[in-house]
């Protein structure tokens, strides 16, 4: 494959192993997560790999986080240090292994879902009711001031941060839901 990554469609492959350009860590890797393939070894910037695989609640859980464990058991299997390199770079590194899979929670639509995640992210220290009211311009909900009164209480008021993957899912399918005039509600 010659040329640049973020623009040209990706080969068919099974294995991608990459000493990847730390700066387009975030594109290349939501590129590849929607691609299929079977395992990656992929280097990333150490505190980039740390937020693939935080749990919910840390600092670093985050899009990059629920996006990754839709697609994939990520892992980071070695750190490597600054000191390896010679010259030195500033930063150190993670070599991270990447395995797709099915989802382990059903979404009734991947898109709205992803969307969902990209949207409540934005606004990870607002609670969830706020946050999806804020962005609904992303989301699209019609009623969404009634729509949010008439979700789970407990979910409304943590931060997307604090929920886990299969929360955030069981949320965006009940807006999904009730967004394609299919109300759960009743
Ligand atoms: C960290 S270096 C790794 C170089 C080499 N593969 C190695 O392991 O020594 C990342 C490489 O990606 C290239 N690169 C940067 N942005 C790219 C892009 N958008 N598409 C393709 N390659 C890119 C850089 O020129 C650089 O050669």
């Amino acid at each position: 494959m010659a040329g640049d990554a973020l623009n040209v469609d990706f080969p068919g492959f099974d294995k991608v192993v990459s000493n990847l350009p730390y700066s387009i860590s975030s594109e290349i890797t939501f590129k590849l997560l929607r691609h299929k393939f079977k395992l990656g070894i992929l280097m990333y910037q150490y505190e980039f790999a740390a937020r693939m695989v935080s749990p919910p609640g840390r600092k670093d859980y985050s899009r990059l986080t629920v996006d990754t464990y839709y697609f994939a058991d990520a892992s980071i299997i070695m750190k490597v240090p600054k000191g390896a390199f010679q010259p030195a770079p500033e930063v150190d590194s993670a070599v991270v292994k990447l395995v797709p899979r099915p989802s382990p929670f059903e979404v009734r639509d991947e898109a709205f879902f992803l969307e969902f995640v990209v949207a409540v992210f934005s606004q990870r220290r607002k609670k969830l009711r706020n946050s999806i009211l804020n962005t609904n311009s992303m989301l699209k909900i019609p009623d969404i001031k009634e729509v949010v009164n008439q979700l789970p209480e407990d979910f409304m008021n943590k931060r997307a941060e604090n929920l886990t993957p299969e929360e955030l899912a069981s949320v965006a399918n009940m807006l999904f839901d009730l967004k394609s005039d299919k109300p759960w509600l009743k």
